[in-house]
């Protein structure tokens, strides 16, 4: 059976020919890039991409197959996935299907066979771009005036799109793999669940509420709509603030609920969760030029002095120049020196604009949980 054509067209006119990989149809959405070598199961599945199409700098993806473990929600958020050639073979004992597969059971547009070197230094040279991906409509003009035309991520509250309609308890437990590369971790581990943790989801990774867990927080999961009051009537030790899809801006709802957290309970954030904080303090957020998506951000702790590789992926980040007085800079991210983490100067909060949890990445920022458990239990009368 012959792959049929699919194409992928930018707002600037340019226009890439290659072959359909997983679902066929027609997308639209903001055309970003990831360095991740692997990991591409837990990037398809992390909620942070709806709205975008993502193309992998990697060039062969898809050599381990996907599994059932490494999920880090339900289903893949994202609206296409371009890879410069997806492996044929799947060879790992953990895999049970194809990506091919798995993006035509999820229904994700993909595009394969492209020069994806070139995609990026567009990208890169003239920053995150509008786009179309199709293998329905293949007239070059029509689809540039499409992705011209499409509605792209600012200003747009993509959260409520992504997060649970309904509160639950978290019971997933970290996966024995992530113990198993780390001989000291498995002594890290508490089976004694004995804070509380109430953890607004805006699209939430599923490896933060198995770190948690890990570490002796019992978790309830709220939607990111909750209101303060829904939140503090679940007596929780803490609160943390998930990771979440596109421009932090418009969610006036969420923030107004962080500023009513403020002072009352420790909170931890997690990139959409960082920003969200940053905002509720009086700080702006702004458009990077073409995001940080990859597994090899160095970001500088500037409290140790110690420079941690770290798992990232967002396109906005909180803009130093309107840091408000009672937030201090606690992380730079190393490549372009922007903020990459914060705290409180006087009440309980912190965040960070990476991922601690990996999923896919290195573990080196796992310690953050630890302090948030720190200042937990400092906190706890
Ligand atoms: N992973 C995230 O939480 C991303 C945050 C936000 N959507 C951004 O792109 O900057």
């Amino acid at each position: 059976m012959t792959q049929p054509i699919a194409k992928l067209a930018l707002e600037d006119g340019t226009v890439f020919t290659g072959l359909s990989l997983g679902a066929e149809g027609e997308v639209d959405g903001e055309v970003c890039f990831n360095t991740s070598m692997t990991g591409y199961q837990e990037i398809l599945t992390d909620p942070s991409y709806r709205g975008q199409i993502l193309t992998m700098t990697y060039t062969q993806i898809g050599n381990y197959g996907v599994n059932t473990e490494d999920m880090e929600s339900s289903k893949t958020h994202m609206s296409g996935f371009i890879v410069r050639e997806c492996s044929r073979r799947v060879s790992n004992f953990r895999a049970n299907k194809s990506l091919d597969e798995f993006l035509k059971e999820n229904n994700v547009v993909g595009l394969t066979g492209i020069d994806t070197r070139a995609l990026v230094r567009r990208l890169r040279n003239s920053g995150a771009m509008k786009g179309v991906l199709s293998t329905i409509d293949l007239d070059d003009a029509s689809l540039v005036e499409k992705a011209r035309n499409s509605a792209g991520l600012v200003g747009r509250d993509l959260v409520k799109e992504v997060m649970p309609a309904e509160g639950s308890d978290w019971s997933e437990k970290l996966s024995p793999w992530v113990k198993m590369g780390d001989r000291n971790r498995a002594e890290k581990s508490r089976s004694e669940l004995d804070l509380h943790v109430v953890a607004l989801d805006f699209g939430m990774k599923w490896n933060i509420p198995r770190h948690l867990q890990d570490m002796g927080c019992k978790v309830t999961v709220m939607p990111g709509s909750s209101t303060a009051e829904e939140v503090l009537a679940q007596n929780p030790d803490a609160v943390f603030l998930s990771n979440g899809p596109g421009d932090p801006e418009p969610l006036v709802g969420p923030i107004e609920t962080i500023r009513g957290l403020l002072g009352k309970k420790p909170i931890f954030g997690i990139c959409l969760g960082h920003q969200l904080l940053s905002l509720a303090c009086g700080a702006k957020t702004f458009k990077l030029k073409f995001g940080h998506r990859g597994a090899n951000q160095p970001v500088l702790d500037v409290t140790t002095n110690k420079v941690e590789i770290t798992s990232q992926n967002h396109g906005f980040a909180v803009e130093e120049e309107s840091l408000p007085d009672c937030l201090e800079i606690t992380h730079r991210n190393l490549n372009d020196n922007t903020i990459a983490g914060v705290q409180h100067k006087t009440l309980p909060a912190f965040s960070v604009q990476y991922h601690p949890e990996a999923s896919a990445g290195p573990h080196d920022s796992e310690y953050l949980f630890e302090r948030f458990r720190e200042l937990v239990t400092g906190q706890r009368v």
